[in-house]
This record gives structure tokens, sequence and C-alpha cells, in this order.
């Protein structure tokens, strides 16, 4: 099992007992899912839990890293699906997931009770249907969500934003601010799916059944948004758990489902301290022919060294680097560095990395916190554009390409992160950020309390009421925490606001009070 850098301790002060039940996981298919659950996954098992992972066939995990779980797939035809579906619109592939696997999970959870006794099952926010057969087969279902608590906010949004005709807005509008999220502007909006209605279905049915579930639990933490969780703790009347970020307890690597290429370590140990243009969008985000090229100028023109990671896939109708401009490669020479995949923490952790470009994925964005690499930010769809927002003006950790791919803009953005006075205030910033990371994590931090309330109060209650129904063990979680509160068990009693009142920190985009809810 791999960990990264300096992993917190994860010792708890109270013995971890000798027996725990089993805990069965199910992520969403797709990379960016599949690290944050499998992480989860190492520190529950970490605290004696036996672990069970249900997966698809498509985008099945590395079963040869984790000897220590237990796999169980069931049949899908995603495989075949998938590359007809439009790139643009998320809420496609997961509607289609959501009811093609219905009665094959199922058939497996039931398998599955019917063999021992388990105590809840955690399934990505995203695979909604999971809620209904938990509710069915009497089971507590935890939902992670794998975005960040700024994007369960402001998806709230997207069904008043159809309403007001947002998505309809012709392009003079665009950089007008949305008035009920001032935050984002029009073509935010917009950039968010090219089938609003379907993005809205999907988020509507995500929410309700988090709504529905017995807890959530998010890839974040407290110090990083600490007003949205506020709205969150409101909006969802659920035990609330901010744990992340995960990435900081087991590297994404282990989950990787391509290869990753080693020789770039290597090559940046040849780089000067912090010289490097570091590129990738993520696993899911493509890319147009033309944008590619301009990319490749746009990186050419820097004249700064670059590592880019060119997924194969990621430029429509291309296979690998055909679509380069002419003599690419000879021109930047040395100083680039293309692979399909690479140890993206590894990179980030790198003395050499300067600056990464980034589609803003949160995994890829919480890693370059926790790193303190600042951003350049091309958000492509879902919930990008939203975290590349907050990345740009909430915490002023990065630029926003505001244009889409142009290759003067994107030399630019890429000189004011890497050699203008700008960049040293960027620095600053993220540099605070990841401070409060390692500071949340650590003994008496806000993550690091989290995940123990989580442990104690939630996991080992599902162990005790297992054969319980539902509705009774809501009835009993509640009292419990009344009784807690009563008690003043300050292990169970809401967290107070960490003071982030040090002059340093990028602003917060709401006012923050308290955190009713928060566990
Ligand atoms: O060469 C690479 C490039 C990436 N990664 C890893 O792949 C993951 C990528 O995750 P993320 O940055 O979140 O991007 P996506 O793969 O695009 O993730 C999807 O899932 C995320 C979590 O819900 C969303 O935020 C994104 O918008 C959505 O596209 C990260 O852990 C990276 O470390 C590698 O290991 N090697």
């Amino acid at each position: 099992m791999e960990t990264h850098g300096r992993a917190p301790t994860l010792r708890w002060t109270e013995p971890i007992p000798a027996t725990r039940r089993r805990i069965i996981m199910f992520p969403m298919p797709f990379q960016g899912h599949i690290n944050p659950m499998l992480q989860l996954a190492n520190i529950l098992h970490t605290q004696g839990f036996k672990i069970t992972i249900i997966h698809t066939e498509y985008n099945s995990p590395n079963q040869s890293n984790y000897p220590h779980f237990t796999f169980k797939s069931f049949p899908d035809r995603f495989s075949e699906v998938i590359n007809q579906l439009p790139v643009k619109d998320p809420s496609f592939y997961v509607k289609y997931l959501n009811s093609s696997s219905v009665d094959p999970f199922r058939n497996c959870l039931a398998g599955l009770l019917a063999e021992e006794p388990v105590t809840c099952l955690i399934t990505d926010g995203g695979m909604y249907f999971t809620q209904a057969v938990a509710d069915e087969l009497k089971i507590p279902r935890l939902v992670l969500r794998t975005s960040s608590l700024g994007c369960g906010v402001a998806y709230g949004f997207l069904p008043v934003s159809s309403e007001k005709g947002y998505f309809d807005l012709p392009k003079d509008d665009y950089e007008t601010s949305v008035p009920e999220y001032p935050l984002l502007k029009v073509k935010d909006i917009i950039k968010i799916s090219t089938n609003p209605q379907g993005m809205i279905e999907f988020v509507t049915n995500m929410h309700n059944q988090m709504k529905a579930s017995s807890g959530i639990i998010w890839n974040t933490f407290k110090e990083l948004e600490e007003s949205e969780l506020q709205i969150i703790c409101e909006d969802f009347p659920v035990p609330i758990f901010t744990l992340g970020p995960l990435l900081k307890y087991f590297s994404a690597s282990s989950s990787s489902l391509i290869e990753q290429d080693r020789t770039v370590i290597s090559w940046l140990d040849t780089q000067a301290p912090k010289s490097v243009i570091y590129v990738s969008f993520g696993s899911v985000v493509r890319i147009t022919e033309s944008e590619f090229q301009e990319m490749a100028h746009g990186l050419a023109n820097t004249g700064l060294p670059f590592l880019w990671v060119v997924r194969p896939g990621v430029v429509s109708g291309s296979e690998w680097l055909e679509s380069l401009p002419e003599k690419f490669l000879e021109i930047v020479g040395d100083k680039g560095c293309i692979v399909k995949w690479c140890p993206q923490q590894e990179v980030l952790a790198h003395p050499a990395t300067g600056c990464f470009w980034t589609h803003n994925g949160w995994n890829s964005t919480l890693e370059s916190i926790c790193e303190g690499v600042p951003m350049v930010c091309s958000p492509c769809l879902a919930d990008q554009p939203i975290i590349a927002r907050y990345v740009c003006d909430v915490w002023k950790i990065g630029v926003l390409l505001e244009n889409g791919f142009e290759r003067v803009e994107i030399e630019m953005a890429i000189k004011r992160v890497m050699i203008d006075e700008e960049g040293d205030g960027i620095r600053k910033n993220i540099h605070c950020l990841k401070e409060k990371v390692d500071l949340s994590l650590t003994e008496g931090g806000s993550s690091h309390e989290s995940l123990k309330n989580l442990d104690y109060d939630h996991l080992n209650l599902y162990s005790i009421v297992y054969i319980v129904k539902i509705g009774l063990i809501k009835t009993y979680k509640s009292f419990f925490h009344f009784v807690s509160l009563e008690n003043g068990d300050h292990r169970k009693t809401y967290h107070s606001p960490v003071d982030s009142s040090d002059g340093n920190s990028p602003e917060n985009h709401f006012v923050s009070d308290a955190f009713p809810g928060s566990y």
C-alpha cells in the first residue's frame, strides 16, 4: 500500500476493536471518483474494518494493489456505450449508469449481505440509485461526494439558472455575473454541460438521494470552504463529514487505471527548481484538434520547460500526438517532455515543478494545493468551471484562461504565474492553504476530528444496530447525538470554526459563522 509524502498518522486515542465488521463500497467507474473512494477504503481498513469493493467491469480497479480488500464485480455494457456519448454532457453517462446498474448491483449487494454482517454501504454521490437499493435491503448508506462543497452549493442554483434562462443567453452576456451566485459568470454556468436539463435532472436526483442518506463524506477540509460548509449543513440535514484531502493519507497512484510513466521523474531531476510547467487535463476531458494546437504553440512560446500529459483520446479524432504542429517536437527539443500518463502527485511534489496548467478536476486541484503548486486554469465541464472560479477569485491561487485556448493568452497566463511579480502573491496564498491542509490533518485538526467522529459516532453505531430497520437506526442516531450534546461530550458536539484571521488568508466568498450539523 503506497502512502504519499508525510502521511498523517491514523492512530486514534481509543484502541481499535480487534474485529470490526465489513464495509461495502461502490465507486463511480471513473479515475477521478475511484481514487478518493479507494483512499477512503484504505483509511477505513487501517481502522480495522474489512473492505469489499463492488465495481463495474468497465474501468475495473487494479486489484493487485489492494490484496487486503475483497472485490466483487457485476457485468455492464458501459465500455460499448461510452464512446457513443456526447463528450460535454456528463449527465448522459451518469444517467445511463444509474439506470443500467440497478438490478446487477442489487443482486451483488444482496449476495454479499447474505454472507456476513455489514456495517454500512458507502457509495459515490453520483450513483444516486444506490439509496433505494440500500433502503430496500435495509442497510445504511453513506455517500462519498468527490467534488468540492462549493460545487455542491453552486449546483443547487442550476434549476434557477435554467428558469431564468441563463443557459440560453447570447455571447454578449457571457461576462455578466450570475445574480444568485455572483462568483460565477454566465459563461461558467453554460460550460457546466451542453445539456442543462439533463444536468439539472442528474444533480436533483443526486442531491435528493444524498439528503435521504445516513451521512455525507466530502473530500475537502473545513478551513478551505468554511462558508460553503455552513450552507451545505443547512441544505443537507444529515451528518456531514469533511475528511479531506484524502490523498494526504494514501496516494492516487495505487488506483491509477492507466500505467504511469515514471521516466518523468528523472527528466524533472534535470530541471531547475520551480522552472517546469506541468500540464494535464485528467481522465475525462476531451479537446479539439485546434485547441490542442493552440496549447502546443502557447507552451512553446513561453520558452519554459514543460511536462505535458497527453492522454490517448484527449484530442477528439486523434490517437495521440498526430495533431501537434509541424516540427513541434524538434523545435522544443529537450525543453518538452510529453507522456501518456504520469505519477501526478509525485510530479506536483517535485521541486522542479513551478505551476500546474489544469482542467481543475477536484482531485487535481486538491493535489496542487497539497503541494503548494500554483495553477493556470482551463476548466472544461461539470464542476470544473466552478472550482476554477474558487481557485482564481476566492483563494487566489491561480490564473484563469478566460477565453478558452488561444496561444497568446496561454503564454501570458503562464508567465503571470511563473515569471511576473503577481506569481509571488499567488505562491504565498497557496503556501498558506498548504499549511492549513497540514494543520487540519494533525491531531485536533478539523479533518482529523471529523474522521474520528465518523468512526466512533457512526460506523460503530451502525455495527451495533445492524439488524434494526433503517427508520429505527435514524431515531437511534438522533438519540445518541442528543445524549452526547446533553452530556457535553465535545468529541461528539459540533465543531466551532477554526480561526483563520491571520491576515494572510485568501478571501472567502461567503460570510462565515458556525457549522451546525458538521462533524
Ligand atoms: O497523468 C496523470 C494525470 C492524472 N492522474 C490522476 O488522475 C486523477 C484525476 O482526477 P481529477 O483531477 O479529479 O480529474 P478527472 O479525472 O477529470 O475527474 C472527474 O472527477 C472529479 C471528481 O469528482 C471531478 O472534479 C472532475 O470534474 C471529473 O472530470 C488525479 O488523482 C490525478 O493524480 C494521474 O495519476 N496521472
